[in-house]
């Protein structure tokens, strides 16, 4: 697949579904993103459906998900104290847990998707979902990297298929990039955006093309800052404390792609110089590989260009 060359228009569908009002939702994965999602669609009064393969993961989203809320609630309602503790119990009635995707999908107007950033995966999720979900259910794809167009051609509702991308960490980052394919429905975009603005984000309206707006400009940003330090000209913390101070982000290029996940990063770099072998900006990083082959993923090991522990 060629850089930026995915369709582009987006067609009025003649099979679209009438406006799906975004009410029930179920989020696979439950990860730092899923559950991050499955927090704030929670406490903006939708019912969630959180979905993992491995049961200890959904048990931690959950203590996680209470956690947030508790700091956030502390801050927001923090004269009306009894007030944040129902605000912590309606959100947290509003989430439940499940093993199995494809016997939650039924009661569903959206499948969002936030697993591992591999195409075959997430196509072999979608195309099976799509058998057991109703007809009118929108499914959209968190993917930092990935086509839309090719995960969505995993299933037959083209119409009803959209990119959803959330920014980490997700109760804080207030954008969401909401990805139309060349047969995403007028429908099915409006409805995506709606359901962004209800969980209180703004949304830019993106074409699905690698790595959309925020990730085509941040990935290649900080590659070169990986280079930078692996020709020994700079030290990853004096490149961060440039970054933070020198242009006022809130974490240099070292520190948060430790908050991302390397892993997730090498996924995403790995799609892209396999499509474009011959782009220096999408070349592999030794230091990267070496890293995750060292089991060093970031924060959520303990231990990425920094130590956690
Ligand atoms: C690769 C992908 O496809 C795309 C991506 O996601 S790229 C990554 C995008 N994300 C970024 O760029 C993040 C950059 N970093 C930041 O914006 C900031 O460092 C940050 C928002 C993560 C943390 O901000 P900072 O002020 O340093 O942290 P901290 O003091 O710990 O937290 C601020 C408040 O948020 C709260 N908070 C932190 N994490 C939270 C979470 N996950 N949920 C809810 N609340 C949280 C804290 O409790 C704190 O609240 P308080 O002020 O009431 O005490
Ligand atoms: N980490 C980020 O900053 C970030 C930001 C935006 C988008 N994304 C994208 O979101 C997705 C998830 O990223 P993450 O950081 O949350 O990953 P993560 O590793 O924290 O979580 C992924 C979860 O998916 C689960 N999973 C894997 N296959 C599954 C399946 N078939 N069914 C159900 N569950 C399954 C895993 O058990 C895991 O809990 C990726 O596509 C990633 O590119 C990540």
């Amino acid at each position: 697949m060629a850089f930026f060359t995915h369709h582009v228009c987006r067609a009025l569908s003649s099979s679209a579904v009438r406006n799906v009002v975004i009410k029930h939702v179920t989020i696979i994965g439950g990860g730092q993103m899923g559950a991050g999602i499955a927090q704030v669609a929670a406490s903006t009064g939708h019912s969630v459906t959180l979905v993992d393969t491995n049961t200890d993961i959904l048990k931690a989203a959950v203590k996680g998900i209470e956690g947030n809320l508790k700091r956030m609630v502390k801050k927001k309602f923090a004269d009306k104290p009894e007030a944040g503790e129902e605000f912590i119990q309606k959100a947290l009635q509003n989430v439940s847990t499940s093993t199995d995707a494809g016997s939650v999908v039924q009661g569903s107007d959206l499948v969002l998707e936030a697993i591992v950033e591999n195409l075959k995966v997430k196509q072999d999720l979608f195309s099976g979902l799509d058998k057991l979900a109703p007809a009118h259910t929108i499914f959209a794809s968190n993917t930092s990297s990935l086509s839309i167009t090719d995960i969505a051609s995993s299933t037959n509702r083209l119409d009803r298929f959209g990119g959803l991308h959330f920014f980490n960490p997700v109760p804080l980052m207030r954008l969401v990039e909401v990805i139309a394919t060349s047969a995403t429905s007028q429908e099915t975009f409006d409805s995506l955006m709606n359901f962004s603005k209800m969980l209180g984000k703004t949304s830019v309206s993106c074409k699905d093309t690698p790595g959309f707006i925020v990730n085509r400009l941040l990935l290649p940003y900080i590659m070169e800052a990986f280079r930078m330090y692996e020709r020994g000209d700079g030290s990853k913390e004096d490149i961060d404390v440039a970054m933070k101070l020198g242009c006022g982000y809130p974490m240099g290029p070292f520190e948060l792609s430790d908050y991302v996940g390397l892993d997730t990063m090498k996924f995403i770099m790995d799609g892209w110089s396999a499509d474009n072998p011959d782009n220096p900006i999408f070349a592999q990083s030794e230091m990267l590989n070496k890293m995750i082959a060292e089991g060093k993923l970031g924060k959520k090991t303990g231990e990425g260009f920094y130590k956690y522990k």
